[in-house]
């Protein structure tokens, strides 16, 4: 018998360093080995997409398919254009596959569709491997070590990382891959159903995914945009493995940076460059292993003094990326909803989601589907989403994040708890839904966990500190210089107003050239700016009094008064939540607690005040120079 004929299936590892799957296929000491990637119809059509975040990918598996070619030059990334779970085993035949080896993914799709490609290797008699690298523990260790519970805190993902034992080091990239195989496709090609295709609105042109299994060319070639009917990316901001080391590398050069990062202490109002890495797009993808930047960081810790620690610091930031991808490991599909997620505090929010029918223990957030309880909430959701709020922070966060797919963390901040507890009062799952589609980073652990946290149902309480849309971001950029980039109709409005244009005077909209007039929606007039859709210090304490009641009433997302509607009478017998006044800026969130939720000791010592000047801010001075 010869020696193993690997498939080496890349999915959310889209790199050749320190890539603990791709090892253990090489130390089969393989006769053939395949890379391939397979051109799931489930992300095409049923997971939304924004046209940026797939420009990403391509550019990720375009320099990973250089890269292969360059230690082979017979091999390449292999696009095969069909899903995994009907493809997979007409490929196991036709190419005589010994072994498939691949990434764990503990994303719930991902796992639900491994587990019947497993089933078809079994029977197929083709050996599986499939090792943990895309976080810094086997997350469903993590589980195990936390009693089978869900990390809900940083503390207990530290006590179960300690016990699962130490962070590995990274590995090398290889040297050399072996040959691949012939590929013969003496099989038919099972088209997908395109319908529904969530993505739909997003396309200006035909779809031709799917017009053969190698692609129109029939080399597996790396789809394109036009391809799938998508118009051109706008993102500034691109994949793969090459920019990704590239930008670790320079971020590591900043010694006093990278040791000493307090995430509270960096600008949301800083782009080009930003006050944080950037980092997340690349370790989405896996352009990026995870461990090797938490290890060049923490080797800089190490010999460094005075460097910052978790939650704040640079490697803190990774800890909370491993603790959501853990708390969804052992919650599973309801981890990204609030039905039957007994996690997730119940909230009778705006706008809920559609629960499919039938599906007690099913999802309901998945299809975006969602209920319009009052015009007013969808309003101010349209608003939120198109960036014409009317409140110039958070336009400027949203359009940013629309057009690049990336903002920062506390900038998303800001525009959850504006979309939620601290404005619309609109449900999370709605926001979670439109950073799926937008952001490059989007991971359904990371986002559905955030926002869970900026809604305080899970993770985080204190719902009385709100993000005011006026002050938070004048802390930070006074000059209004992020709304005059992303919001052009204000760019020379005078400082004084450029937060709250519509105190602004007629002489200074004037002389900016803009009037502030209309919703925003629809054909909007040129050198028109929105009107405010609310008046945040009133929304602001009716959010905070009907969350209030909510915690009082204390339902879960698996509580059987939330699955068959009776949580209504609940809220209704408690009554109008008693207008509490929450006023004023005391109760204003500057995002100094950012990553300290727990932290309640602490809570009342830190004393609001201006950004002082730090290491994060001469950091991206040193980067403009
Ligand atoms: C409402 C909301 C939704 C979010 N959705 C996502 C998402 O879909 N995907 C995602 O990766 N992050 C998400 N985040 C977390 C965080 O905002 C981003 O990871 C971070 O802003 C990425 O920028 P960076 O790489 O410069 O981060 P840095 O500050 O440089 O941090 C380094 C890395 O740590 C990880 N990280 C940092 N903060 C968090 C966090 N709070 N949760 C999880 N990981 C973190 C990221 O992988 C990041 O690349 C969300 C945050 C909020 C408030």
């Amino acid at each position: 018998m010869g020696n193993p004929r690997v498939i080496y299936w890349f999915r959310t590892d889209l790199r050749l360093h320190d890539s603990p799957a791709l090892k253990a296929a090489l130390d089969l000491n393989p006769d053939v080995l395949w890379p391939i990637f397979t051109w799931d119809p489930h992300y095409v059509y049923r997971a939304k997409g924004g046209v940026n975040r797939w420009q990403y990918l391509f550019d990720c598996q375009n320099d990973l398919s250089e890269s292969i070619t360059k230690l082979n030059p017979k091999s390449k990334l292999f696009v095969v254009r069909e899903a995994p779970q009907t493809v997979m085993p007409k490929l196991f035949k036709a190419w005589k596959v010994t072994h498939l080896v691949f990434e764990k993914d503990t994303d719930s799709y991902g796992r639900e569709r491994d587990k019947v490609v497993v089933d078809l290797a079994k029977k197929a008699g083709v050996k599986v491997i499939s090792p943990y690298g895309r976080t810094l523990w086997d997350s469903d260790d993590l589980v195990v070590q936390n009693g089978g519970k869900p990390t809900m805190s940083i503390t207990q993902l530290q006590a179960a990382g300690k016990k699962v034992g130490k962070i590995p080091r990274p590995l090398p990239a290889p040297k050399h891959l072996p040959d691949p195989g012939d590929m013969p496709l003496d099989f038919g090609l099972e088209s997908p159903d395109p319908k529904p295709d969530v993505n739909a609105p997003l396309r200006d042109g035909k779809d031709q995914a799917y017009t053969s299994l190698a692609g129109p060319k029939g080399d597996f070639a790396i789809e394109t945009l036009e391809e799938l009917g998508f118009p051109a990316a706008t993102t500034p901001h691109r994949g793969g493995e090459t920019r990704a080391l590239k930008a670790l590398e320079h971020i590591i050069a900043d010694e006093e940076y990278a040791a000493t990062f307090q995430k509270p202490k960096t600008s949301p109002a800083a782009f080009r460059p930003q006050s944080t890495t950037l980092l997340s797009p690349h370790l989405h993808f896996g352009s990026l292993s995870v461990r090797l930047f938490y290890w060049r960081v923490q080797d800089l810790v190490d010999k460094y003094k005075g460097a910052s620690s978790p939650p704040e610091s640079l490697t803190g930031q990774l800890l909370f990326r491993d603790m959501y991808f853990a708390a969804q490991a052992a919650i599973g599909s309801p981890f990204v909803q609030t039905l039957n997620n007994p996690y997730v505090r119940f909230v009778p929010w705006h706008l809920p989601s559609k629960a499919e029918a039938g599906t007690e223990t099913g999802t309901n957030a998945a299809s975006g589907a969602y209920h319009v309880d009052t015009p007013q909430a969808d309003q101010w959701f349209q608003r939120w989403k198109h960036g014409v709020t009317g409140f110039p922070w958070i336009d400027a966060l949203m359009r940013q994040l629309r057009a690049e797919g990336w903002i920062h963390h506390l900038g998303r901040h800001a525009v959850a708890c504006f979309l939620t507890r601290g404005g619309c009062y609109v449900h999370w799952e709605r926001g979670a839904d439109v950073f799926e589609e937008l952001l490059l980073d989007h991971e359904p652990a990371c986002n559905a966990g955030n926002w869970q946290w900026l809604s305080c149902t899970a993770f985080f309480a204190q719902y009385y500190r709100c993000y005011s849309p006026v002050a938070f971001g004048q802390k930070w950029d006074k000059e209004g210089a992020l709304i005059r980039h992303y919001v052009p109709e204000l760019k020379d409005l005078d400082q004084k107003y450029i937060y709250e244009p519509w105190k602004a005077p007629r002489a200074a909209l004037d002389k900016a050239g803009v009037k502030v007039e209309g919703d925003g929606l629809g054909e909007r007039r040129k050198g028109t700016y929105p009107e405010p859709m609310l008046d945040f210090g009133e929304r602001r304490g009716v959010c905070i009094a009907a969350i209030k009641t909510a915690y009082s009433i204390g339902l879960h997302g698996n509580d059987q008064q939330v699955k068959d509607g009776t949580w209504r009478k609940l809220f209704e017998d408690a009554g109008e939540a008693e207008m509490e006044q929450f006023e004023g800026s005391d109760h204003d969130d500057d995002g100094e607690f950012a990553d300290d939720a727990e932290q309640e000791a602490r809570k009342g010592a830190g004393k609001r005040g201006a950004a002082k000047q730090g290491p994060m801010d001469k950091h991206v001075k040193r980067l403009k120079a």
